[in-house]
């Protein structure tokens, strides 16, 4: 199961945990309140892994591709890490599995405050159309995830405020309905 917890305020570098003290941490029954759901599954093994192709089969995910993030080895370093963890939505789901290394993606509770959800090796998550969310390097400064989406990739980012998309006004109705 995915860690996740509420985070500080502090200015600190953003690859850092950011806890509070003491620690808040969110289950994973709050999360899936959220709409985020979250998968445990073989890394080593996804080439040839059922769960994987099941997951892919069940929501229909046809398409994947893989991104490697490093200094070395994605062009735009510097500028696609500050674009990830500017706070946006997507107007479709957005759906990542942790196959080396890790990272955090942030998400906004129901009273706007910021969810830590730490990323590691085997990790999978959904994050639904309309939620305001971030993602961040953790001090390890490496991840390589695989990227799974409905059809044709639109990956296209609406930086906050964008509540006037009707992705949003969805999210907020499921929020409605799950509460
Ligand atoms: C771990 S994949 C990089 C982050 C990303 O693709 C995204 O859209 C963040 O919101
Ligand atoms: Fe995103």
């Amino acid at each position: 199961m995915v860690q996740a917890w509420y985070m500080d305020e502090s200015d600190e570098d953003q690859r850092k945990e950011h806890r509070l003290d003491p620690n808040q941490p969110v289950s994973p029954e709050e999360l899936q309140a959220l709409g985020v759901n979250s998968y445990k599954l073989d890394a080593d093994n996804y080439e040839s892994d059922p769960e994987l192709a099941k997951i892919r089969q069940d929501h229909n995910y046809t398409f994947t591709d893989i991104i490697t993030i490093h200094k070395d080895t994605l062009p735009n370093y510097e500028q696609k890490l500050k674009i990830f963890y500017e706070e946006h939505l997507h107007l479709d789901d957005e759906i990542r599995y942790i196959l080396e290394g890790s990272g955090y993606f942030d998400v906004r509770d129901k009273q706007d405050r910021w969810i830590r959800i730490a990323m590691q090796k085997g990790d999978m998550i959904t994050l639904p159309a309309g939620i305001y969310h971030r993602f961040t390097l953790d001090e390890n400064n490496y991840v390589k995830a695989m990227r799974l989406f409905v059809g044709e990739p639109v990956w296209t980012p609406y930086n906050r405020p964008a509540d006037d998309f009707e992705a949003r006004t969805k999210y907020l109705q499921l929020l409605e309905l799950k509460a």
